[in-house]
């Protein structure tokens, strides 16, 4: 499956059947992609599955071994094209004896019309982080000056790989409530994480990279919909070995007088357990989340 067309004006980067080989493993194969102004895109993905690749290829770090590759309609490789891309990446190095403040500000150097010390500041929550030496903060404070960094020059897209690995509740919802911001100020987000509670709170697009093919794309609510399982939870007294033998039904587990359930026809199982069990309360029926759609996904390609 690949990601659909966008109008080509609404395009920022685009990866247009792109194969890229690292080592023995085809780190890419044949992956479009196109990341579109003012929008989140989530790259997903279990580890290995090519997101860091296609990054990089977008930020002409690699080249593409076939395909094409573009960046505001040039070569990734065009230093014109980089000049409006921020990135915040898994590995980045960081001058450590510089404070934040001088660090941002050496930054914003090499910038048109960055943002102000004090908006990058806001925007990654570096609160009494400014005087400190980069090379002595926290991991998780570190990623907050790179997410910074990454900002500080106005980029109109904004590649960030895995950004809140590390962070603290508050830090992560702090960096959530800059790429909203950053989006609605037009800017295009490509964003990969583990957390899917992330991409389904961020992204207009999730597109899922598997063994570096795209093996789905569309809203978050289409991936979901590609899940049939759909969750039940009620009391009840009925034993888990009695549901569990149901037909459709994947998962049972219990806790106290609550028991959840997973099943693939959630109407058939309602009408089972209320004629099963007169006394039955608080029923509740749910679709399965981004995170259930993941891992369905995940186990079909391992079965498969
Ligand atoms: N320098 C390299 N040499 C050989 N193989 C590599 C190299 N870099 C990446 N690979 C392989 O390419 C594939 C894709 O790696 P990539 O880093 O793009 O995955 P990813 O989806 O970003 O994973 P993660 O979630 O772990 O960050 C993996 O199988 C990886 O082992």
């Amino acid at each position: 499956m690949s990601d659909p067309d966008f109008h080509d004006t609404d395009v920022l980067a685009r990866l247009r059947g792109v194969r890229r080989k690292r080592g023995a493993v085809q780190a890419l194969d044949g992956v479009d992609l196109a990341l579109p102004a003012g929008r989140v895109t989530a790259l997903l993905g279990v580890n290995g599955a090519g997101k860091t690749t296609a990054i990089e290829v977008l930020l002409g770090l690699q080249p593409a071994d076939a395909g094409e590759a573009t960046l505001f309609g040039r070569s990734p490789f065009a230093h014109d094209a980089k000049a409006q891309v921020g990135a915040m990446l898994q590995q980045t190095q960081l001058p450590e004896r510089l404070t934040v403040a001088e660090l941002l500000a050496l930054v914003r150097s090499w910038y048109a019309a960055p943002r102000s010390i004090a908006d990058c500041a806001a925007l990654a929550g570096l609160d009494g982080l400014m005087t400190r030496r980069y090379g002595r903060l926290s991991g998780g404070q570190q990623r907050r000056v790179q997410f910074a960094v990454a900002l500080c020059g106005r980029p109109s897209l904004l590649f960030l790989d895995e950004p809140t690995t590390g962070l603290d509740i508050d830090a992560r919802q702090q960096v959530w409530r800059a790429i909203r911001e950053l989006v609605a100020e037009g800017a295009g987000v490509l964003l990969t994480t583990h957390y899917l509670e992330e991409a389904e709170a961020l992204a207009d697009r999730v597109v899922v990279l598997d063994r570096g093919r795209v093996r789905m794309a569309g809203s978050v609510a289409e991936v979901r919909a590609q899940v049939v399982q759909r969750h039940v939870a009620c009391d009840t007294q009925l034993s888990e070995a009695t549901i569990a033998a149901w037909p459709g039904v994947t998962q049972v587990a219990r806790d106290g007088a609550r028991v959840s359930i997973v099943a693939g026809d959630a109407d058939a199982l309602v009408r089972r357990l209320l004629a099963a069990d007169a006394a039955l309360a608080n029923l509740e029926v749910r679709r399965a989340g981004l995170a259930e759609a993941f891992v369905q996904m995940t186990t079909e390609r391992e079965a498969a």
